[in-house]
């Protein structure tokens, strides 16, 4: 079994649903905390992961000035979670001020910092998507790979990055940094809004840490039994 190489998000839009998940998959140690349930719960939900002694990724892509993205890690570095994230295109002002912030957050409860770790480019866009829409110039793993870079040039621990891009942003950025694909699919599960999916067993061999599968595993008729296929073919 390689579970602890597992985050599974709980994108859930109830504080009920989660706790749920959470016991019917006791086996799961890293939970992700997003959007949706951190809006619609608010840091109970972390009290609730930090009493059943999950690991926490709290996966909020924080995105805006550096004052402002700052307050926001502080906060977030306070609830001692283990990893966060930015979105890299905040600049480098903005994430320098954000890893300082976490230090600071994490200080002021005794909390050991997380890792913060910098999303490259959403799973869910396409190289069209990035060269018509978004007008980027590069191709897109170059530019997966210059997000990546920029975070490791300020000081963060990781990147989030597609697992079609992590081969190459594991060879630049070495083994220290710490790299989170989503978008993972089995060959029997649905891709669904996931455009640059790899197989869970392509992915780690590509040289991902960590896979976040969601869908796969909670929409599945027989969590269990997905997540078993899953570890088994890892
Ligand atoms: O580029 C990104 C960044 C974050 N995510 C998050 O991962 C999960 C994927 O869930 P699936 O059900 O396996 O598609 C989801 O919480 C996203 O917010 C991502 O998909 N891509």
């Amino acid at each position: 079994m390689n579970i602890d190489k597992i985050i599974v998000p709980l994108d859930v839009p109830t504080e009920a649903a989660a706790i749920a998940l959470i016991d019917q998959l006791p086996e799961i140690i890293w939970w992700k905390v997003g959007l949706e349930l951190f809006v619609s719960c608010g840091p109970k939900i972390i009290s609730i992961l930090k009493e059943r002694q999950k690991r926490i990724f709290l996966d909020l892509k924080f995105h805006d000035i550096p004052n402002t993205v700052a307050g926001a890690c502080r906060a977030a570095a306070s609830y001692g979670v283990d990893l966060l994230t930015i979105h890299a295109t905040a600049g480098r002002v903005a994430l320098t001020s954000a890893q300082e912030a976490i230090v600071e957050g994490a200080k002021v409860t005794g909390e050991n910092p997380p890792r913060l770790i910098a999303i490259t480019i959403l799973t869910s866009l396409t190289s069209r998507d990035v060269a018509f829409d978004l007008k980027i110039p590069l191709e897109l793993p170059e530019y997966a790979l210059q997000m990546a870079l920029l975070a490791q040039e300020s000081a963060l621990g990781g990147a989030v990055c597609s697992p079609q891009e992590v081969e190459q942003l594991r060879q630049v950025c070495g083994d220290d940094f710490v790299l989170v694909c989503p978008g993972v699919r089995p060959t029997w599960a649905e891709k669904g809004d996931q455009k640059r999916s790899l197989t869970p067993g392509q992915a780690i061999k590509a040289g991902a840490d960590y896979l976040v599968i969601g869908r796969p595993i909670t929409a599945a008729a027989d969590p269990k039994g997905a997540l078993e296929r899953i570890c088994q073919e890892i």
